[in-house]
């Protein structure tokens, strides 16, 4: 059958059930398409092309949904891990139907485009009929969308299913997706994908509960002493004195059951005339001091009203404390060190040699490669050690000429050599005095400065070029290097004694894409960007974020640097979106279409693939006049450019150049 035929046979379906009800479709989508003629005035034969809300509203909707994107990230690139194989998308959309966040296949950007299945689309039942986004704001329930359920001709091709996210209010907080062209013709084909979808909604769910009430004890119960600690199905935040402060949605099931009859959704304090005493059959103590529960952390209770029985495990209140993880701060001169990781465990190991060693007589190896901060490392040392105050000296081994290497280290004499400086010169070691001296790359230092440098170490003292008489000097020394220096060693390369001269202590640094706490040194590097800008007004929006999280960085810090440099030079409106990244970063993050025109995609405007884009469209009109296309839209010149260059559109006179 053809595909109008098709679409046809769709439209007279619609009208013939809703005529006369058979009781073969699925109420939920019955009284989704009652709904769609009766109330929104849809037309299932009517053209429904995708509605892009205009950047700017994306922006607002993507705020309002800021921290729960932040939270939804894993869950929804785990989702998108899971399904990519089988050809779906990923959608978060906000409570209105507008999708906040999309997961799909880059190579397939048109063809999302084309059908909606991208960021910014609006999914309301209102303006895409029936469907599961739109449906399940509605209905407020799981379900599948598949093939001719939904309302519009158009869509029929589709198969989505979704589950509602609600808040610890019972507030639609949000609505969780999974989409895809192709898919068998039954339904029931979409079973599992119905199942997976339930449980990451719920993941998500407890994840913001969890995050949410972290200041209060919350109470995880479930009927199975063994599943208790991994499923936690049914989660009580709680006051100190065990007044219910919220519930999750199967909590509030819970509660309800058990005739403790909760106030509608969007109430202030809609559980403050409950105690968890009205549910369970057990003191206040018992229930929030852990010391009441077993060697497994579990402890049984019953209900008052049903005696059922209830496994419950307690997770205390998060104090305001340093962040996760993190040894208390002892003392005030760590904070250098401590500012350097969050809760990675193998920085928190190195961090606590490096805390203890800091103020040690003995030299420091720091080990790992390139760009893993080494420096920074080094530089923290000396700043929370006793000698903070005097100088810190940084010499990189490598990208000193060899020539040059002996008289800047060791300093010379007045005229002991020809082009030598009248009054001599201080050579690095001994302006390093008192303080610390970084020797980088330490594995490119010639052999034959090895040796003085030996000299140097285990005498504490340096002779400079043409001198008679050695300077005294008081040295930490702090060398670094991403080779294998005993490798080095064994080819002759590098001084065996020299080595254990050096290497008092070492300290191993990880590469980036093996640290747990990339969040923070993302955080930490923008607010430095800032910083160095003089502008601390630009945000690093939660998409942006999730994006930078799931990019595979490869070990060295400077990339991250760099994309975090590249995003705050090309960012508008004081804020880094995903598209303000550069490219590579943003795999699978897609940029809203709209990101690319100034007013975005509104429904007839909508870009169905192949149609060029609208900036582009622009310049062909004006003859590629920039600034005749800049006055249309209202933008600047660099604006346009900027633009043209992200979306890769190139003049024809340039064209050849390429
Ligand atoms: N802990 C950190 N927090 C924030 N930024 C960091 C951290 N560590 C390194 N960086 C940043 O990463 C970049 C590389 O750091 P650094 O120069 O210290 O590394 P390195 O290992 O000494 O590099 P190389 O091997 O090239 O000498 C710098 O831009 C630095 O600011």
């Amino acid at each position: 059958m053809s595909t109008a035929q098709t679409q046809r046979q769709h439209v007279q379906t619609i009208l013939r059930s809703l005529d006369a009800p058979s009781g073969d479709e699925d109420a939920v989508i019955q009284r989704s398409w009652r709904r769609c003629i009766d109330r929104f005035g849809l037309d299932p034969a009517a053209p429904s092309p995708p509605r892009y809300v205009p950047d700017r509203t994306l922006r607002e909707h993507q705020d309002q949904a800021d921290a729960l994107i932040q939270v939804a990230r894993a869950g929804v690139e785990q989702l998108h891990r899971q399904v990519q194989p089988l050809d779906y998308v990923v959608l978060l959309t906000d409570a209105r139907g507008i999708a906040v966040q999309f997961l799909g296949d880059r190579q397939a950007q048109r063809e999302h485009q084309r059908t909606g299945l991208f960021l910014g689309a609006d999914w309301s039942e209102e303006h895409a009929g029936t469907c599961a986004v739109g449906t399940c704001i509605q209905e407020r329930v799981p379900l599948t969308c598949h093939h001719s359920d939904h309302f519009s001709a158009h869509h029929i091709r589709l198969t989505c299913t979704a589950a509602p996210v609600f808040d610890p209010d019972g507030q639609l907080l949000a609505v969780l997706d999974i989409s895809a062209y192709r898919s068998p013709e039954s339904k029931a084909s979409q079973t599992f994908a119905l199942q997976v979808v339930k449980h990451y909604a719920r993941m998500i769910e407890d994840a913001y509960f969890l995050q949410r009430y972290g200041g209060r004890h919350i109470l995880c119960l479930d009927r199975s002493r063994e599943f208790v600690q991994i499923n936690r199905r049914y989660l009580l935040a709680l006051e100190e004195d065990g007044t219910l402060v919220a519930a999750n949605t199967a909590g509030r099931k819970l509660l309800r059951h058990h005739d403790l009859p909760l106030p509608g959704p969007g109430e202030a304090r809609p559980f403050r005339d409950w105690n968890v005493q009205d549910l369970l059959d057990a003191e206040i103590g018992e229930v929030l001091d852990g010391r009441h529960y077993g060697d497994d952390r579990v402890r049984a209770f019953r209900t008052h009203r049903h005696h059922e029985l209830h496994f419950a495990t307690l997770i205390e209140p998060q104090r305001r404390r340093a962040p996760a993880g993190r040894a208390p701060r002892r003392d005030a001169s760590l904070a250098p060190l401590e500012a350097l990781a969050d809760d990675d465990p193998a920085m928190r190991d190195t961090l606590t040699r490096a805390a203890r060693l800091r103020n040690e007589p003995i030299n420091i190896l720091v080990i790992g490669e390139t760009g893993t901060g080494k420096e920074r490392m080094a530089r923290a040392l000396h700043d929370s050690s006793r000698r903070r105050d005097k100088p810190f000296v940084a010499i990189n081994c490598a990208a000193m000429p060899e020539s040059l290497i002996e008289s800047e280290l060791f300093g010379y004499e007045p005229g002991s050599f020809t082009g030598a400086r009248s009054k001599g010169m201080k050579g690095l070691i001994a302006q390093a005095d008192g303080g610390t001296l970084f020797l980088d790359e330490i594995g490119d230092m010639p052999l034959q400065l090895q040796t003085r440098l030996l000299r140097v170490l285990a005498e504490q003292e340096v002779l400079p070029i043409g001198a008679s008489r050695p300077l005294k000097v008081d040295l930490r020394v702090v060398a670094a290097t991403h080779r294998d220096l005993r490798g080095l060693i064994d080819l002759g390369r590098f001084r065996e004694d020299l080595f254990y001269r050096l290497n008092g202590a070492s300290l191993r640094l990880p590469p980036l894409r093996e640290r747990a706490d990339q969040g923070y040194l993302i955080r930490r590097l923008f607010e430095e960007l800032q910083a160095e800008r003089g502008d601390r007004r630009v945000r690093l929006r939660g998409d942006a974020m999730s994006a930078l999280l799931a990019y595979p960085w490869p070990g060295n810090i400077r990339e991250l640097h760099n994309a975090l440099r590249y995003a705050l030079a090309t960012c508008e409106d004081d804020e880094v979106v995903v598209g303000d990244l550069p490219e590579e970063c943003i795999s699978g993050h897609l940029a809203h279409p709209a990101a690319h025109s100034p007013e975005g995609i509104d429904g007839g405007r909508a870009g169905p693939a192949g149609r060029e884009d609208p900036l582009e469209e622009a310049l062909r009109r004006h003859r590629w006049n920039i600034s005749a296309v800049a006055r249309e839209l209202g933008l600047s010149r660099p604006t346009i450019y900027r633009r043209m260059k992200r979306l890769g559109i190139v003049p024809p006179n340039q064209q050849s150049a390429l």
